[in-house]
């Protein structure tokens, strides 16, 4: 099995800008050979469009072509979940040689408990917080079925995130917020015993 030196397992609501913070904090790292953004919802959305004949690469961009099929995706997503909800996060870590990890889409606890299950010392957690106003200035619509439903709420609570991102323009810098999570990530890669005694700040 691969082993990461650290995993950051980000969360948030749809439009709170997990996709646009986490590719900034590879960039800052130094591009995808030091760091690997898995996405949970990656397999899903390949098997789904598959099965479906949709097209798979426009359901993994921002536009509106994935919220056309989310509540479809979200119901045929939970059937394989609940049969084994260590499905998903068993595809995207094989084979990923890179020292960090980021999964960009943790939404449910079983998605916390699977990594900190097998990874205890090297996961994180980092929740991507915007206001309702950001949201719906990136496009966001509240969708009942979706927006209340576990698929957006499922870690609202129960977890104590190691970092919260705030991701609106008028909030706190993003650059300075980002700076104290990439300074842990550097300690870890930079020491020969992993994030062992790495203190988040
Ligand atoms: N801080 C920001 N500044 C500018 N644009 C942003 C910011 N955060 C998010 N966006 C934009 O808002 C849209 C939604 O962000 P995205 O990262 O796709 O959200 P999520 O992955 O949480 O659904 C994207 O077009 C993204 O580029
Ligand atoms: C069916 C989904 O996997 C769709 C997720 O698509 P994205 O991860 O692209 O969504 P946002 O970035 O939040 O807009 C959700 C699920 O419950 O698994």
């Amino acid at each position: 099995m691969d082993s990461p030196k650290l995993i950051l397992l980000f969360s948030g609501k749809r439009k709170s800008g997990k996709d646009f913070v986490t590719s900034i904090i590879q960039q800052r790292l130094g591009g995808s050979s030091v760091c690997a953004i898995l996405r949970l919802s990656g397999p899903l959305k390949e098997q789904y469009a598959k099965e479906h004949g949709l097209d798979f690469r426009r359901l993994l961009d921002a536009s509106g072509y994935k919220e056309k099929f989310r509540e479809d995706m979200i119901r045929w997503g939970e059937e394989k979940r609940n049969a084994d909800p260590g499905y998903f996060c068993r595809l995207i870590v094989r084979d990923v040689p890179q020292p960090v990890w980021i999964v960009s889409d943790a939404r449910r606890g079983s998605d916390v408990e699977w990594f900190r299950c097998r990874y205890q010392l090297q996961t994180r957690t980092v929740r991507v917080q915007a206001s309702e106003q950001s949201r719906r200035e990136r496009g966001w619509v509240y969708t009942a079925g979706i927006d209340d439903a576990e698929s957006e709420c499922g870690l609202d609570q129960g977890v104590a995130f190691d970092w919260t991102i705030s991701n609106d323009s008028d909030g706190p810098l993003l650059e300075e917020q980002l700076e104290r999570v990439l300074r842990v990530v550097r300690t870890a890669c930079s020491s020969d015993t992993g994030p062992q005694g790495v203190q988040h700040q």
